[in-house]
């Protein structure tokens, strides 16, 4: 039986302010929660995690750097991450691959450094629009899955999350069909390269433009097993509808 998630991914947004949503989040969660993971910006790791202490809310980071320490100004180690009480981080998000040209080699990596300080790393992949105009989502997202994920992978510190692009902030939302499809397809994958039972224990998650108005819908197609929410994840009374939905999906 794979866990149900429901990932918060509040991205470049939130100041110590924010962290009130945190107790807002926690105390609105259904009696029977799924897991709930909210991956702040990481000045707020250390207060965030402070935050949820006692409640069963974890926190998790939204990038981390293939080494564990050394001179690379701005950027943060898997091993701080894990200093802060953080259970998880980011990893390969299509922001960070546009705009830090991150490469499938380099998430790869990474998720060898996260495990190495005990964090599940959330992998993540998707096809931008052209790339499905193209009709090339399934080869995207296979060779995304083949370059991203190292062969040691195992369901304790890994979850997948399929993101397209097109639907990434935008309101546009793929059909369940589409979703169907591809979870599907991510599914087989997973199975043919890693066995059936770590392939088929793998969480697989669904992100963009996730709301409490499609969620149940989302969640109730069988490789779904949760969400990555971006924008709908910033405020506790959009998010625990969300969390809700999937409580009892
Ligand atoms: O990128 C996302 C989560 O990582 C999805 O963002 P939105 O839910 O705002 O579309």
């Amino acid at each position: 039986m794979r866990p149900k998630i429901a990932a918060g991914n509040w991205k470049m947004n939130g100041t110590a302010a924010a962290l009130c949503e945190l107790d807002a989040l926690s105390r609105a969660l259904p009696e029977n929660p799924p897991q709930v993971v909210i991956c702040p910006p990481s000045p707020l790791l250390f207060r965030a995690t402070d935050a949820v202490h006692g409640c069963p809310i974890q926190i998790g980071a939204q990038d981390c750097h293939t080494e564990e320490a050394g001179a690379f100004t701005g950027d943060i180690s898997a091993t701080m991450i894990a200093d802060t009480g953080a259970t998880h981080v980011i990893l390969g998000h299509s922001e960070r691959r546009d705009t830090h040209c991150e490469t499938d080699a380099d998430v790869q990596a990474k998720a060898r450094t996260a495990w190495t300080s005990g964090l599940t790393a959330i992998i993540c992949i998707g096809e931008s629009n052209a790339q499905r105009e193209a009709g090339e989502t399934l080869d995207i997202i296979g060779a995304q899955l083949d370059g991203s994920l190292p062969d040691d992978v195992t369901a304790d510190n890994t979850v997948i999350a399929y993101e397209p692009i097109w639907a990434i902030g935008t309101g546009k939302v793929p059909s369940i069909a589409q979703i169907t499809e591809v979870h599907d397809f991510i599914r087989s994958r997973l199975t043919t390269r890693f066995g059936t039972e770590i392939g088929n224990a793998l969480p697989l998650l669904y992100g963009g433009s996730v709301k409490a108005s499609n969620a149940t819908e989302i969640f109730a197609v069988e490789n779904v097993d949760g969400a990555l929410v971006g924008g709908a994840s910033l405020k506790a009374d959009d998010f625990a509808p969300i969390v809700a939905a999937l409580a009892s999906a």
